[in-house]
């Protein structure tokens, strides 16, 4: 459906981006993660045919996002990480101003997602919060119920209770087959709504994962403590992955083999357990660092 093929990009002062490949397939919400300048918005800005790359292509819905621009951007929802609207215009005027300019009557979509968004849509744009903005930004996106959603960094100045308005309405698309490119700095929002996530670092893709094999290789911490120093070595000699925390205390880390750490315990005097589990932040955290390249 949305298709990169070593898109590159590569501005006079040698920043932007570099083979750029992935797929986001029909009916997918597909998160697109990066570090701040790592590139996500030139990429978008080539998905919706703002920008002509120096190298490798784009399409969606096949059609080349460079020669069909115009019929891209007609069909699509986009939602731009700064909004630059028309200042002097009503909220209200300015969702009219796009539907007339799509040629489509979208009025009870378009209330509907002025009432989920509690957006006062009469007051000047001039006059909004940078919150308010980014409403009126996604509804425009939606208000003509597009296949294809793209948005980038679509959360950005909305408050907690928002955000979660926007988790459920992208789950709501989904559910009706929509397919979604959304960047994000925020691991929780991609956690919640995308399947797939592509990670983006210093202009190159490095990771294209799956969030729910990604979920099930998380692994488990466990922080025991010993009466006697001397069950250290039970563990020692038990294969686990271990570090010895203190002198009578370890931290096991387990993925699904439970038994076998049930096993080199139960001939210990265990005093204290806690667990944690590794989050799906502590993986991206990985990607973003030194160990990304
Ligand atoms: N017109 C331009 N000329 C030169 N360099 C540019 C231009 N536009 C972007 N860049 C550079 O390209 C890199 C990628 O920028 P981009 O805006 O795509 O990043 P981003 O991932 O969207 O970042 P952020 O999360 O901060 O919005 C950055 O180093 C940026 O400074």
């Amino acid at each position: 459906m949305i298709e990169l093929n070593s898109l590159t990009k590569k501005y006079s002062n040698g920043k932007g981006i570099f083979n750029v490949s992935f797929q986001v397939k029909n009916g997918e919400v597909f998160g697109f993660l990066g570090p701040n300048g790592a590139g996500k918005t030139t990429t978008i800005r080539h998905l919706m045919g703002f920008v002509n790359s120096t190298n490798g292509s784009a399409s969606i819905s096949g059609l080349d996002c460079w020669t069909d621009a115009a019929k891209i951007q007609r069909q699509l929802g986009y939602v731009p990480g700064e909004i630059a609207f028309f200042n002097h215009l009503t909220g209200m005027q300015f969702l009219k101003f796009i539907s007339d300019m799509r040629g489509i009557d979208n009025k009870k979509l378009q209330d509907s997602l002025i009432e989920r968004f509690e957006l006062d849509s009469g007051r000047k744009i001039r006059k909004m919060s940078k919150g308010m903005k980014q409403k009126v930004g996604l509804i425009a996106a939606f208000m003509h119920d597009p296949a294809v959603i793209i948005l980038d960094e679509p959360t950005s100045g909305l408050d907690p209770l928002m955000q979660r308005k926007f988790v459920e309405l992208i789950n709501e698309e989904r559910n009706r087959g929509k397919t979604i490119l959304m960047s994000s700095h925020l691991f929780g929002e991609v956690d919640q709504s995308c399947e797939r996530v592509a990670i983006i670092r210093e202009g190159k893709i490095v990771a294209v994962e799956d969030i729910t094999t990604l979920k099930a290789s998380l692994k488990k911490r466990f922080f025991i403590t010993f009466e006697h120093k001397r069950d250290i070595e039970k563990v020692k000699m038990s294969g686990l992955d271990y570090t010895v925390s203190d002198v009578n205390k370890v931290e096991i880390v387990i993925n699904g083999n439970y038994n076998e750490m049930l096993k080199a315990l139960a001939n210990c005097n265990v005093t204290s357990i806690d667990a944690s589990t590794q989050t799906l932040e502590e993986i991206f955290m990985r990607y973003y660092g030194k160990e990304g390249n």
